[in-house]
């Protein structure tokens, strides 16, 4: 690692406590790994945050604090999520150029993209189309702080840059019943059904929606592939490729959990953006790709889930 004091911002989250892992058992850990709690220091917080980067003047950031949540939330609290994932993305960035941090990644997500952009999604259909309406405000924040990260670099040369990873999934995800994404949703659902006997689970929406799903290690191998490089991307899908539709996510998830009854829809749920798959040419072109399917991976989460019942998120 050619960090000495990296500040990994949410190590708490499913994101950053992957990205902690990664690197405390990398060849080359950096000599300090920095972190906060919200607690701790509020992101949000513009004098906070310069005064922490004033004093421990980080050499580089792992941006992996934000406002996040599924479909529901993000459509439901939209000026929390814009304010919020906003404010820290400005504080971070600019307190970070203001005290000589070297190397900043910033992780945005692909809905970022336009509701109806070509699929695969490259990264250069950013802002050409409509964004989807559940999740404007947040795709709205991220895009201010991918941009920022982009200006900085482009007007003071610092390498700041960012990467857009498809929807995530692994060991410290939210499991809240209403506020999580797909998967933890799903497999909480399920579970609790297998445990009180139910007939059958429903699940949101038309079944129809296409996702692409990455493991949240996957995801830490490329964020610490993407700052050895020498010349990154401003931006950069993180991604399999693959998609499948939610109904089909919905029988896999069942089959790992032992879950034998009924699958219901409910169409009074939204879908959010019809299909969201990576075009990963770019990231697959610099040496990165993924190790872990997402049958492997779901069974491994779901084991990780029934272990850690007492300390699980929800
Ligand atoms: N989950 C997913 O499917 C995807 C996630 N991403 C991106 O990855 C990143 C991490 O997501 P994920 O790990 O899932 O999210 P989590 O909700 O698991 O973690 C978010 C972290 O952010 C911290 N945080 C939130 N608000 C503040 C604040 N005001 N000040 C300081 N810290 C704060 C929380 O800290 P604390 O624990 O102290 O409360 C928490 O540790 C985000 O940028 C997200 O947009 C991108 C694509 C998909
Ligand atoms: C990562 C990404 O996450 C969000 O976008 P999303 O892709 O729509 O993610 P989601 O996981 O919430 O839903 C995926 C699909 O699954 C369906 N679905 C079925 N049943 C459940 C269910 O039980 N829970 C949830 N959450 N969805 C369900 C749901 O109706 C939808 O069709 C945004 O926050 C966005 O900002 C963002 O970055």
């Amino acid at each position: 690692m050619n960090y000495q004091k990296i500040f990994v911002a949410g190590h708490r989250g499913m994101v950053g406590s992957a990205l902690i892992r990664k690197l405390q058992s990398s060849p080359n850990p950096p000599a300090e790994i920095l972190t906060r709690t919200r607690d701790q220091l509020d992101l949000c917080d513009q004098a906070a945050v310069d005064d922490f980067f004033a004093t421990e003047k980080p050499d580089c950031v792992l941006f992996a604090a934000a406002k996040v949540g599924g479909i529901h939330a993000n459509a439901t609290y939209p000026a929390e999520f814009g304010y919020e994932n906003t404010a820290m993305a400005m504080n971070s960035i600019h307190s970070a150029y203001r005290h000589q941090t070297k190397r900043f990644l910033f992780l945005g997500s692909t809905c970022i993209y336009p509701r109806n952009a070509p699929q695969p999604i490259p990264e250069d259909s950013l802002l050409t189309s409509p964004l989807e309406q559940t999740n404007e405000a947040y795709a709205l924040a991220k895009i201010m702080g991918l941009k920022l990260c982009q200006y900085y670099r482009q007007q003071y040369g610092v390498m700041f840059h960012s990467a857009m990873p498809t929807n995530l999934y692994g060991p410290g995800d939210n499991y809240h019943s209403e506020n999580s994404h797909v998967i933890p949703g799903l497999i909480r659902r399920f579970h609790d059904a297998k445990l009180s006997g139910a007939e059958s689970v429903t699940v949101w929406g038309s079944g129809n929606p296409r996702r692409e799903f990455l493991h949240v290690d996957d995801l830490a191998t490329g964020v610490l592939h993407l700052i050895q490089l020498s010349d990154p991307p401003d931006w950069v899908n993180v991604g399999t490729g693959t998609d499948l539709r939610i109904a089909d996510l919905a029988q896999k998830i069942a089959t790992v959990v032992g879950f034998q009854g009924k699958i219901l829809q409910d169409t009074s749920k939204p879908d959010g953006t019809p299909v969201k798959r990576t075009n990963t040419d770019l990231i697959n072109s610099t040496g990165w790709t993924p190790k872990i399917d997402l049958d492997q991976g779901l069974q491994s989460t779901y084991a990780d889930f029934v272990a850690n019942q007492e300390t699980i998120r929800c």
